[in-house]
């Protein structure tokens, strides 16, 4: 039964079944009686929902990029030890891959998991997720730049397997960049239904990395803020917007091939069917957001802040019109507006998947939220990007938003059974 510790009949401690299975019934209990706690008596059913929802590993592009996005995220960018060889490397992948494979079935990290390896070693499985299902999880997997130059480069011998495209971000105006925010050899982008779930699958995927890759910097995200089906309603960002309304959605295939997979002519041959993670950590300065008038919020934004609408008129999905002007002749959604310099009439026609997340962490000394939008993107070419943020310059939102994380990863394409994230960048 997914998640269930598998027994093996060598343990003599630990949680009985019954104990196990009376712990999984208290919490439903609880959860169902929502009332004094009832946020989270609703995240849990949340929670819940989706807890059965199974996204294979295994296929032809890597889940947790047009999947329909999750409630929450745990994203970890990691450096490689000084000493992590190729074959370590290698080693390493192999054992994320299998991991990962019972990881979103919902079952433990190994057969033996948190129980049945007995009371005299430590446990494969860091046992938090037992009970809670499959929760939807997707893992995803990405390569660094600096996992193909310099030394770590010649060292694994994959110096000239460097996707093309594959370069740090150049520097944006506004971007007040830390270097522990940023980078990272490999990354893991785990998202699920519960919070819970996506950092145990981190959790217990660095504990295999042990001795060949640490942790750079993780973040923890929660409600997503981007949508890639229209089954889901559109969820809204810390400044209270919808976001994710002109997404590429997972039915647009011919978009997904323009903008999102790279085929046979985005060199090598073993990066076909990736694609490129660009990644930014955006700190919001709510306090000030706040205070600016409702009128003015949706004048930078350019859409109206209940129904989403674009200011041109219409519904949420509407397409905006840029060239509808107001009696006083000023455009209906301001030259200066987020959505205007975004959109793809304002970028040549680029387009960018996207599927961020909100995020919070305590407060600064002078009382103010440290919340914002931890921004990722997936795309053929991370010019797409670097074109779009580039548009952003003049964006009125740079008021109230700093760039303060950034990376850029290859994601290589899905694996089949039988073989191994990343495994063409070998052979
Ligand atoms: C460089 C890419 C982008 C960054 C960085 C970015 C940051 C950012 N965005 C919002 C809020 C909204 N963005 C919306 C639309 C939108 N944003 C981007 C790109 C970046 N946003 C694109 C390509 C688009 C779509 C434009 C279009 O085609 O119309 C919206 C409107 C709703 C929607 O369509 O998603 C909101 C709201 C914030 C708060 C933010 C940084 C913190
Ligand atoms: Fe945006």
């Amino acid at each position: 039964m997914p998640n269930e510790p598998e027994r093996t009949g060598k343990e003599t401690g630990g949680v009985s079944r019954r104990g196990f299975l009376g712990l999984v019934g208290a919490g439903a209990a609880a959860a169902a009686a929502g009332g004094a706690g009832y946020g989270i008596g609703a995240a849990r059913a949340q929670a819940a929902s989706g807890a059965k929802t199974v996204h294979p590993f295994y296929g032809t592009h890597q889940a947790g990029i047009t999947t329909e996005v999750q409630q929450h995220l745990y994203f970890a960018s990691l450096d490689l030890t000084d000493s992590t060889t190729r074959d370590d490397l290698i080693e390493l992948l192999k054992a994320w891959t299998d991991a990962s494979a019972r990881l979103t079935h919902g079952q433990q990290v190994t057969a033996e998991g948190a129980v049945g390896g007995g009371p005299l070693k430590p446990p494969d499985d860091t046992g938090e997720a037992l009970g809670l299902g499959p929760a939807a999880l997707t893992i995803t997997f990405g390569f660094g730049p600096s996992l193909f130059t310099g030394e770590l480069g010649k060292r694994l011998s994959i110096a000239d397997r460097k996707p093309d495209a594959l370069a740090d971000l150049p520097l944006f105006a506004f971007d007040i960049l830390e270097d522990e925010l940023s980078g990272g050899d490999l990354c893991i982008q785990a998202c699920a239904e519960d919070p819970q779930v996506a950092v145990h699958a981190i959790r217990n995927l660095t504990r295999l990395a042990f001795g060949k890759a640490m942790i750079r910097w993780a973040q923890l995200g929660y409600g997503k803020t981007s949508a890639t089906s229209k089954k889901q309603a559109t969820p809204r960002n810390l400044f209270g917007f919808k976001d994710g309304t002109a997404n590429i959605m997972a039915n647009e295939t011919a978009d997904l091939e323009a903008w999102v997979w790279t085929d046979a002519d985005s060199q090598p041959a073993w990066f076909a069917g990736g694609t490129y993670l660009v990644v930014r950590k955006i700190l919001m300065t709510i306090e000030s957001w706040d205070r600016a008038q409702l009128g003015e919020q949706e004048q930078i934004i350019g859409r109206d802040k209940f129904e989403g609408a674009p200011l041109s008129g219409g519904e949420e999905f509407t397409d905006p019109d840029f060239g509808a002007v107001e009696a006083d002749g000023a455009f209906a959604i301001p030259a200066d507006s987020h959505v205007r310099l975004a959109h793809p009439d304002n970028n040549g026609g680029v387009r960018i998947l996207r599927r961020g997340f909100n995020f919070v962490e305590g407060n600064n000394n002078l009382g103010q939220l440290t919340a914002g939008l931890f921004f990722i993107a997936f795309q053929k070419d991370p010019q797409q990007f670097i074109d779009v943020q580039r548009s952003l310059k003049s964006d009125a939102l740079n008021e109230y938003i700093r760039h303060v994380g950034s990376a850029v990863f290859a994601v290589p394409p899905g694996v089949r059974e039988g073989g191994y994230i990343g495994q063409g960048l070998f052979e």
